[in-house]
């Protein structure tokens, strides 16, 4: 079969509602409930609310194997070129110990490395230590902030401030919050020369420098695939943290783009964040069809992209300490998976939905009216812990759990009422993703489970989810700006002229 006859038989489906569904299948949850196991905790990922059915399931396995799935996933963990417009592997996995084996050992030999230098400023050896300022954009910035924001909340060994964006009010915010004196400044950027790091890097230099701190460049860690351009920067080689060329920035968090998060959560609660993605990473290698969490997601998201026409998808952490997850998942998913061309370079069809969300309960309080009564189709995930993140009583988080059921249950049946304005339609389907508790190994697991749920998904679309080229072209008009001596159109001239800038 190939993949357009599988995706023919895929449109020749019946639509029943989901009530319909679980009224036809009472086994119908366990069939789309499945429960990974991560030491002493596990998640339980539940897709019984989705319209998928045995025989959408069938047709979408169909479809998998039309794609060669398997042979995909495998020249992945292989290490094999699996990014073909740059030439590269896409060696995440390898980060966390599960991957073709040179590039296991690498990773673990660079892991030591960053291992030797987080435990000795732990243990003073960079003086007293206070704060850190992670200047970083996109991948080298979007992993930490979220990991640091969920789980560097009780007692961090270090104080941690990722820093993004140019806007100098970004930085101006960080070192309102922190003492020279006891700071220090990773540097992260994968090529070393994104000029938002960069220009960040530097002013954050000149702050250290201005507040009496005698070697400002000996405060700085660099974290790097071209360890040669921080050298050449000023840093000293024995700060410098590089990771392997073939590790894209946004599935970067595990390399030495990490480092923030040990040194916040510090080093045993970051190896036990790799570990749990290495038991997602055994699952989705060794796990086939439906059985596989990542690839039934997947299934899952094509079938309302390509099926339904859904052009969005929305998360909804029931958990505060994912509130940067829908920040995360935006760049995972949409420059991943944001193309239009097939690995062929043939026009693809649609791609992947506009990814947005938000945390529960704020959530419903603000966008949870279109979801159940407006003209688009959304699916969601939600996604909460069984344990609490708070101490306070208990009441909080029963009611936080509760609505987050409640707004699965209410999306699924709605309620019909005479009344149009009253009126609940239903049949809008949701998946929930409930820890036991959040802590390092169920975050590892739950971001490792988002990435390959996006390659999965690339796999079946025949797009390549490693270039990302769309970002390239805003970046040299910008460069010709700076530079001058250009036309550009009229509005943009005129823009310009009025901000100064001509
Ligand atoms: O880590 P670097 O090289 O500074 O790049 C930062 C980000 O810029 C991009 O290349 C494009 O915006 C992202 O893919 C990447 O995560």
């Amino acid at each position: 079969m190939t993949r357009d006859e599988a995706w023919k038989a895929l449109a020749l489906h019946p639509d029943p509602t989901l009530e319909e569904l679980f009224a036809e299948d009472p086994g119908r949850v366990d069939k789309l409930s499945t429960r990974i196991e991560l030491g002493e905790v596990g998640v339980r990922f539940d897709w019984s609310k989705t319209h998928l059915t045995d025989e959408l399931l069938g047709e979408f396995e169909a479809l998998a194997k039309a794609s060669n799935f398997n042979e995909m996933r495998d020249r992945m963990f292989g290490g094999e070129v699996v990014n073909p417009t740059e030439n590269r592997a896409a060696e995440h996995s390898a980060l966390r110990g599960v991957g073709e084996d040179a590039s296991v050992e690498e990773a673990e030999a660079l892991r030591e490395r960053m291992k030797l230098l987080v435990e000795a400023i732990h243990d003073g050896a960079m003086g007293e230590v206070k704060h850190l300022i992670h200047v970083g954009i996109g991948g080298s910035a979007l992993g930490p902030a979220l990991a640091v924001d969920a789980l560097g909340r009780d007692d961090p060994k270090v104080d941690v401030h990722v820093v993004s964006n140019i806007d100098g009010v970004a930085l101006e915010e960080a070192f309102a919050m922190c003492d020279p004196q006891t700071t220090l400044l990773a540097v992260a950027s994968k090529t070393f020369t994104t000029i938002e790091t960069m220009t960040n890097a530097h002013s954050a230099l000149k702050w250290l420098a201005d507040n009496g701190v005698d070697d400002p460049t000996g405060r700085v860690i660099a974290l790097t695939a071209y360890p040669e351009r921080a050298v050449e920067w000023g840093v000293d080689e024995t700060r410098i943290l590089p990771f392997a060329e073939s590790v894209g920035g946004r599935y970067s968090l595990w390399s030495s783009i990490g480092f923030p998060i040990a040194i916040s959560i510090g080093w045993d609660n970051f190896q036990a964040m790799l570990a749990g993605a290495a038991a997602m990473d055994r699952h989705f290698r060794d796990t086939d069809g439906r059985d596989n969490l990542p690839l039934r997601a997947a299934f899952s998201d094509l079938f309302y992209l390509r099926l339904r026409g859904c052009q969005t998808r929305a998360v909804f952490a029931y958990d505060e300490r994912l509130r940067l997850l829908p920040d995360y998942l935006q760049q995972l998913e949409m420059e991943s998976n944001g193309k239009s061309v097939t690995v062929d370079g043939e026009p693809s069809g649609p791609t992947a939905p506009i990814t947005w969300g938000g945390v529960g309960t704020d959530a419903q309080h603000a966008v949870f009216q279109l979801l159940h009564q407006g003209t688009h189709l959304v699916p969601i995930d939600f996604i909460a812990s069984i344990e609490p993140g708070d101490l306070l009583d208990a009441a909080h988080h029963h009611i936080l759990l509760m609505n987050c059921f409640a707004q699965g249950a209410a999306l699924m049946s709605g309620r019909a009422s005479d009344d149009p304005h009253r009126n609940y339609p239903g049949n809008r389907p949701s998946a929930t993703i409930l820890c036991d508790d959040l802590d390092a190994a169920t975050f590892g697991a739950l971001v490792a489970f988002h990435e390959h749920r996006v390659f999965a998904s690339a796999v079946m679309l025949d797009i390549n989810p490693f270039d990302q080229f769309g970002v390239e072209l805003g970046k040299e008009i910008a460069k010709k700006i700076e530079k001058g001596g250009e036309k550009f159109d009229a509005s943009t001239e005129a823009l310009l002229k009025v901000a100064g800038l001509d």
